[in-house]
This record gives C-alpha cells, sequence and structure tokens, in this order.
C-alpha cells in the first residue's frame, strides 16, 4: 500500500473482509457477510464476514490459548510492536482517512485528525509498555516483605462503537497489548472497515497469532453475550451507548467480570460574562461540530450568560454558516453525513420538539434533500429547560443554547443530567475556571477549550458515562490487576 491515498477501489479491494481468528483471515462459519454502506451516498462499499456465536467462541479460544504465552513477551517487544504499528498508520494515514471518510462520513479533514489521534495511541502505549511497575516493600512490623506486582488481566472483549472508528479501536487495543492481554475485538457494525484495515496493519507489526482476534457481526448480542458469561475471558472494555452499557454491565455481573465503560454523554458548555466571545465561539464550534455532532463529548447544552448569549448567538450563526454540508471526501466538505436515516430522525425529532416548545430556530433545522443522510447545521436560541434535546444526546450538529444569570445557577444546570463525561467552561476568571471544575460533576474539563481529547490524558467519565479511564497513566491500568505475595522474614530461623 503506498502513502498516498489509493483510489477508492483499490483501497476497499485491500481492505480484509474475513474474521482475524488465531491470525488467519476467514469466513463465517455460517458463510453469511454483511454489507457495509458510505453514509453519503447510501451506496455499499463492501460486504465482509458476519460472525455468529460459533465464530465469537474459535476467537475466544484463540484468544485463551495464546494468552499465556503473550503475557511472557517481554514489555519492551511488545512496547516495539506498538511503535511499528504507530510507524505503518502513519505511513499509512490517507488510506485509513479515506476509509474512515467512505464507511461513516466525516470530512478527510477530520479524518486526517483521527489518525493522527488514533496513532498516537500506539505510541503513547508503545512508552507505558515498560513502565508497569510494581513494589517490594517492608512491612510496618518489620517482620514480612511485601511483593506488589502488575499482572495481565487475561483475554479481554473489547467493543468498540462507530462513530470514530481507528481511535476507538486504538485507545482499547494499546493499553491491553501493552498490559499483555490478548483480546477479541467486536467492531461497529455500521463502520467495521477501518477496524479490518488496523487488524492487518497489527500483524504486519509483528503481533503474534491469536493476540488479536477480530469478529465483525450483525448480531452482536448474540455474537458477544457467550462470551460475556465465558469464564476464560477476564474483562469487557465498551465503548457506546449508556443503555447498551448498561445492559452488558448486567450480563457481566454474573460472572464478577471486570469492566471498562466509555459511555454517553451530555456535555454542558458554559459561557460566563466575563469571557471573551470569539474564543467561546471557537471552542463552540470545536465542541459541536466536530464529527458532525457525533461524538460522546459533543457539547450539547450551551449554556450562555444572559448578558453575553445575542452575541455568542450571533457570532456562533455566523461561524456555522460558513460550514459547508457535502460529502467527505469533496475538498470543500466541513459536515458530512450522519451515520444513518435513523440517526437523522433522532436528530430532527429532537429539533422539532424544541421549536414547538417555544425555542427560537436560528438557522438550519432540517434534513438536507438528495441522497445520504445530511442535516443542516442548526442552531436554537431560548431553549426551555426541560426540553428533551437538553436531557439527551444529541449526536447532530445542532446547538441548543439556554441562559443563565448567577455561577450557581449555571452549575446546577450543567449537573442537571445523569451523564457526566466532559464540560466545557469559558471565562477569563482562573479561580472561577477552578471553582467550575470542583463543583462540576464531569470525568474531564475544558477550560477555554472546545477539546479535550489527548492520548496522554486519562478519559472518561462519572455518573452514568461510565466507568474506567482510557489514555493517559491510568488507560493501562485497565487491563493490569495487582498481585501481592507476602514474603517471610528473611532474617527469621
Ligand atoms: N465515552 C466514550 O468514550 C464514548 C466514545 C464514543 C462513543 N460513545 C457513545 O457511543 C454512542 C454511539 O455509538 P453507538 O451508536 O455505536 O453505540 P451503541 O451502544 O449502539 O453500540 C456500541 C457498540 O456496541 C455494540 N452493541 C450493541 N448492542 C450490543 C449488545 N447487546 N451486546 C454487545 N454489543 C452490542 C454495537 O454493535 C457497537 O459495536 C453514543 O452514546 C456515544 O456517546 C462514548
Ligand atoms: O465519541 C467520543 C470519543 C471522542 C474522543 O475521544 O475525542
Amino acid at each position: 500500500m503506498s502513502i498516498n491515498a489509493q483510489p477508492e477501489g483499490a483501497l476497499l479491494a485491500s481492505v480484509p473482509t474475513g474474521l482475524l481468528i488465531n491470525g488467519q483471515w476467514r469466513p463465517a462459519a455460517s458463510g453469511k457477510t454483511f454489507e457495509v454502506e458510505d453514509p453519503a451516498t447510501g451506496q455499499v462499499l463492501l460486504s465482509i464476514a458476519d460472525a455468529g456465536p460459533e465464530d465469537g467462541k474459535a476467537a475466544l479460544d484463540a484468544a485463551a490459548a495464546a494468552q499465556e504465552s503473550w503475557a511472557k513477551v517481554p514489555s519492551r517487544e511488545r512496547g516495539e510492536i506498538l511503535r511499528h504499528a504507530f510507524e505503518l498508520v502513519t505511513e499509512r494515514a490517507e488510506d485509513f482517512a479515506l476509509l474512515m471518510t467512505l464507511e461513516m462520513g466525516k470530512p478527510l479533514a477530520e479524518a486526517r485528525g483521527e489518525v493522527t489521534y488514533g496513532a498516537e495511541f500506539l505510541r503513547w502505549f508503545s512508552e507505558e509498555a515498560v513502565r508497569a511497575f510494581g513494589r517490594y516493600s517492608v512491612s510496618p512490623d518489620g517482620k514480612s516483605r511485601l511483593l506488589v506486582t502488575k499482572k495481565p488481566v487475561g483475554p479481554c472483549l473489547l467493543i468498540t462503537p462507530w462513530n470514530f472508528p481507528l481511535a476507538m479501536a486504538t485507545r482499547k487495543i494499546a493499553p491491553a497489548v501493552a498490559a499483555g492481554c490478548t483480546m477479541v475485538l467486536k467492531s461497529a457494525n455500521l463502520t467495521p472497515l477501518t477496524s479490518q484495515l488496523f487488524a492487518a496493519v497489527m500483524q504486519e507489526a509483528g503481533l503474534p497469532a491469536g493476540v488479536l482476534n477480530v469478529i465483525p457481526t450483525s448480531t452482536a448480542g448474540a455474537t458477544t453475550g457467550p462470551l460475556i458469561k465465558d469464564s476464560r475471558l477476564r474483562k469487557l472494555s465498551f465503548t457506546g451507548s449508556t443503555e447498551v452499557g448498561r445492559r452488558l454491565l448486567a450480563d457481566a455481573s454474573e460472572t464478577v467480570l471486570r469492566t471498562s465503560m466509555e459511555l454517553g454523554g451530555n456535555a454542558p458548555f458554559v459561557v460566563f460574562e466575563d469571557a471573551d466571545v470569539d474564543a467561546a465561539v471557537a471552542g463552540a464550534m470545536l465542541a459541536k461540530l466536530r464529527n458532525m455532532g457525533e461524538a460522546c463529548t459533543a457539547a450539547n447544552r450551551f449554556i450562555v450568560h444572559e448578558s453575553v448569549a445575542q452575541e455568542f448567538a450571533k457570532k456562533f450563526a455566523a461561524k456555522m454558516a460558513d460550514m459547508t454540508t457535502a460529502r467527505g471526501t469533496e475538498a470543500e466538505s466541513k459536515v458530512g453525513p450522519l451515520i444513518d436515516a435513523k440517526s437523522r430522525d433522532k436528530v430532527h425529532e429532537l429539533v422539532t420538539d424544541a421549536v414547538s416548545d417555544g425555542a427560537v430556530l436560528i438557522m438550519g433545522g432540517a434534513p438536507v434533500d438528495g441522497p445520504g443522510y445530511f442535516y443542516e447545521p442548526t442552531l436554537l436560541l431560548d431553549v426551555r429547560e426541560g426540553a428533551r434535546i437538553l436531557s439527551e444526546e444529541i449526536f447532530g450538529p445542532v446547538a441548543p443554547i439556554i441562559t443563565f444569570d448567577t455561577e450557581d445557577e449555571a452549575v446546577r444546570l450543567a449537573n442537571n443530567t445523569e451523564y457526566g463525561l466532559v464540560a466545557y467552561v469559558f471565562t477569563r476568571d482562573l479561580n472561577r475556571g477552578i471553582r467550575m471544575g470542583e463543583r462540576l460533576e464531569t470525568g474531564m474539563l475544558g477550560l477555554n477549550a472546545g477539546v479535550v481529547s489527548n492520548a496522554a490524558a486519562p478519559f472518561g467519565g462519572v455518573k452514568q458515562s461510565g466507568l474506567g479511564r482510557e489514555g493517559g497513566l491510568e488507560g493501562i491500568e485497565e487491563y493490569l490487576y495487582t498481585q501481592y505475595i507476602g514474603i517471610a522474614d528473611p532474617y527469621a530461623g
């Protein structure tokens, strides 16, 4: 494969279409396949093998068989495989970007940004692999020695969403490889192609057979359900909706399976009266329109001080009006299609509901005519506090604005949600920024920043946004368990 993007046909022809089990690409046991569509055109891109329960079991068999030998591979070697994978993904950045744009719809410029972001998890954890230290200490009474070590948790099931096809996979696979775990990856059925290509890259980077097994499927529950109940599985790492996450947590409780849950969000974006409004608008464009608003981190509620709300809305609308809605492969595209008709209908329903409830439509507010699932960038002012659009994830390019008067009111509005992934705060007052960090119930805070994602930072939420952290120093811990060995007094007898 070349460094430059291949033409679509050649690129698609290079994507493996089988299941990856024990180092071999093979058809599903049932012989079934499913189709992957381009959300911008509705055209079928590729048909790929459709794993069923039998394939799921074969994948876990392979992961379980490879676990012991993989855990013994020196951490430096595991790190070097990750580093090699980082270099290969970077060399093929244009291919990964085009593939993501084709199957998910995001504009090419954003897809390139995701390649950089996704690849960084490989580099970060190639460096962290060698730092999973334990400790040795003398017990307080001096009579014994305490040896504390970190060990790989064992075979993991990784389930990823469709919205960031590369980064959501590398954010799990890289720390699992660094920790010495084997894996079964269940990629998103709407965007499995990037994971297929990435798995081929991991093979090329030297990952031994059986360490990473990949089972795309159109029957997620039926195929992964038995794995979650299988006592050989030691970890479930899920990224997706809170609704599915809740169900998987219930299933995981049967075997007291260790879990990481990266779930939904409902991010507040708070603009204080002392904020630099232009900087807040620039942050809002990122926090809202990155990935067409299809991000767990997307600002879902703009909570703006009443004294600057008109100015903020006017400037925000002007910037939004510059965003060209077009197929992601077109050079001018700034907003691609939503993932499917169901998602677009839900976005429209939330907008219609807010408007019929008294919100003022400043711009947009409708699906775009023609092929693909495009939705107009939309701005709503004076949204009523109890509106559905403020309590549900919009997952589209729609920004609802509500106003506040006092800091206490901003905090109350921002925390008024079951979610707690990220919040954004714009203010020139550092003390106020710090206070908001202390008062907001979220795992992450963007202070005068519209994006917080960074491979070196612990990504994750509180409340119903999930459990655990991905990235940062914390990310590898999700794949390690602590073992303590008590040693008798070496001076006794
Ligand atoms: N917190 C985060 O880091 C983060 C990151 C990305 C996306 N998300 C969230 O993901 C959601 C969007 O992604 P989605 O629509 O793919 O979510 P989803 O929950 O519908 O699906 C996520 C994954 O789970 C699989 N799945 C669905 N039902 C399943 C079942 N019964 N058993 C096993 N697997 C099952 C899907 O096939 C997919 O691979 C949003 O809520 C978004 O906020 C969260
Ligand atoms: O969709 C949520 C993930 C977004 C990110 O990692 O920046």
